[in-house]
């Protein structure tokens, strides 16, 4: 059985992370991590655990953690998991850390978005950058993950082969993505009650949404050439899901087989992409709850563009989901164990 310690179980990826693992067959969950609910259980707190878990939540002391857990998620604000991460404690678990700390290699562009200062920059250059279909091989020898952000998940995947293959121009791509309320977390913000989010759509961030260079980063590699490019997240009234619309030039003109061939190529054997028919668009709704990626696109043949759009649940994919995906890997398990998730509706 791998011992597994979830810090911040108690938030929204904290707790999806405690739903997976609980249905996952060789995790043994050791500890429930919390700041604000230390000693009350866990099903208290999260009703549908009643009579599932018993487990009361417990402080967050990694150290102590380290010695009990093969594996510690960090489902933390950004800048906690930097702050408490040690040798001591890499040397006796591995961690996988949900929030952004470690998946910028270039500590003054994390600084820069942030606006927090890096407390451990000495492990960025070990950390692997958690999305499991494109750095599967350095996954499995990884002690430190960084599980990529929900936004950036959906947008990276969705681009990625065509990126890769240089179909389409990068400097041209615009990434339009919505999300829904869970994505800003279980803390209270004005911003996010009921009467601000419900029959609303909104842009926010715009320009300056801290998904932007991690998008950049990861497409850049794909790409082989720096990549700049226009994010902008919405808001949406739904408790969850991302829908990224993606457009780009097109290098040259290709048609809808060729351009299917190539995500064939790339994500045929996926277990978690599924490659819609030509002219289906992905829905939030058919993959809500599970941990699949939706991808589909249309050439604009007028225009010269390609419209590439993915969807993914973001608590799953986009957080849990894609966590216990990495500690899978990480454990030398198969990758789907505890994730045959049917997608939920309605
Ligand atoms: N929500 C999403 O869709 C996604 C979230 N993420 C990332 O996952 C992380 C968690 O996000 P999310 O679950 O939404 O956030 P929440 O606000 O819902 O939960 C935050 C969790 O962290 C705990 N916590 C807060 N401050 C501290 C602290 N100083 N020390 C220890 N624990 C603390 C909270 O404990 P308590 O409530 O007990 O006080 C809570 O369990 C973030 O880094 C986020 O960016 C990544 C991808 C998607
Ligand atoms: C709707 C909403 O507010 N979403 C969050 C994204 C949450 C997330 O994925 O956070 P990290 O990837 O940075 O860990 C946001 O825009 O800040």
């Amino acid at each position: 059985m791998i011992k597994a310690g979830i810090i911040g179980a108690t938030g929204y990826a904290g707790a999806e992370l405690v739903r997976i693992l609980t249905g996952h067959k060789d995790v043994q969950i050791v500890w429930y991590g919390s700041r604000s609910y230390i000693d009350q259980k866990f099903a208290d707190i999260y009703r549908n655990f009643f009579r599932i878990v018993d487990a009361r939540c417990l402080d967050d002391h990694m150290e102590e953690l380290a010695e009990e857990a093969d594996v510690i998620f960090t489902a933390t604000p950004q800048g906690y998991c930097a702050s408490v991460i040690s040798e001591a404690i890499l040397s006796k678990t591995k961690i996988i850390d949900l929030s952004a700390d470690f998946r910028i290699k270039d500590v003054d562009i994390y600084e820069k978005w942030y606006g927090i200062k890096h407390q451990s920059p000495q492990f960025i250059g070990e950390a692997v950058y958690g999305l499991c279909e494109i750095n599967r091989e350095e996954i499995r020898q990884a002690r430190l993950v960084a599980n990529p952000g929900c936004y950036t998940t959906c947008s990276i995947l969705t681009a990625y082969p065509l990126a890769k293959e240089g179909v389409i121009d990068m400097n041209t791509l615009i990434v339009d993505a919505k999300s829904g309320t869970s994505g800003a977390g279980r803390g209270a913000k004005v911003a996010n009650l009921f009467c601000e989010v419900n029959e609303n759509i909104k842009a926010y961030g715009v320009t300056t949404h801290r998904h932007t260079p991690e998008i950049e980063e990861q497409l850049s590699y794909a790409a082989g050439e720096p990549v700049l490019l226009n994010f902008t997240p919405h808001l949406v009234p739904m408790n969850r899901g991302i829908l990224a619309t993606e457009y780009a030039s097109l290098k040259k003109p290709v048609t809808m087989e060729e351009v299917g061939r190539i995500y064939q190529e790339y994500y045929g054997g996926e277990r978690f992409i599924r490659l819609l028919e030509p002219g289906t668009c992905p829905e939030t709704r058919w993959v809500e709850g599970s941990n699949y990626v939706d991808i589909g696109f249309q050439i604009d043949a007028r225009t010269g563009r390609i419209v590439m759009m993915g969807a993914i649940d973001n608590l799953v994919k986009g957080a849990a989901g894609q966590a216990v995906q990495n500690m899978n890997l990480m454990f030398g398990l198969p990758e789907n164990e505890g994730l045959d998730l049917v997608p939920l509706f309605p």
